[in-house]
């Protein structure tokens, strides 16, 4: 496989609750939980237009406008492709209306990012968690 071939663009949210936790999403027939988001389509306009359709589809929720920060970009091993590498552009976000799983969403869990009590893909835990301890954003 080429180099660009082994290489996944996401865009991925990072969204916490009052009392800080952040939300994971697990797909059916995963095991490892990670950030809601996903692949750019052709029809988006952008990397938020992609996040904005992505949280609709698997939470059902939608993105306040004005709202997404940058918070990295980074990259690991993909949770369910182990040949190839995920590279994310990742916003904390707000949203609106009620969270649920949908779509190929099997699980939700709300975590402490500090000690996660579930299993959670390498992208999460090495690059994007680390960045929201002791962060109230
Ligand atoms: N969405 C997301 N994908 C991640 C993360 N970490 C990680 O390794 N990945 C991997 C899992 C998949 O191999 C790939 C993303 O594919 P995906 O299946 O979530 O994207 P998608 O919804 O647009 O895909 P598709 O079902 O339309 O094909 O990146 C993460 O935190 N969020």
């Amino acid at each position: 496989m080429s180099d660009g071939a082994r290489i996944i663009r996401i865009v991925a949210a990072v969204i916490r609750n009052e009392a800080g936790r952040s939300l994971l999403v697990r797909k059916r027939g995963a095991t490892m939980f990670q950030q809601p988001g996903g692949k750019r389509d052709p029809g988006d306009a952008d990397e938020l237009a992609t996040l904005a359709r992505e949280l609709r589809e698997e939470l059902g929720c939608e993105l306040v406008a004005g709202s997404a920060r940058l918070l990295c970009h980074c990259s690991a091993s993909a949770a369910n492709e182990p040949d190839r590498r995920v590279e994310a552009a990742v916003y904390t976000v707000n949203v609106r209306g009620e969270i649920a799983a949908r779509a190929e969403i099997e699980e939700l869990c709300w975590i402490d990012p500090a000690a996660p009590n579930v299993p959670v893909a390498r992208l999460s835990r090495e690059h994007i968690l680390p960045l929201l301890r002791g962060a109230s954003m």
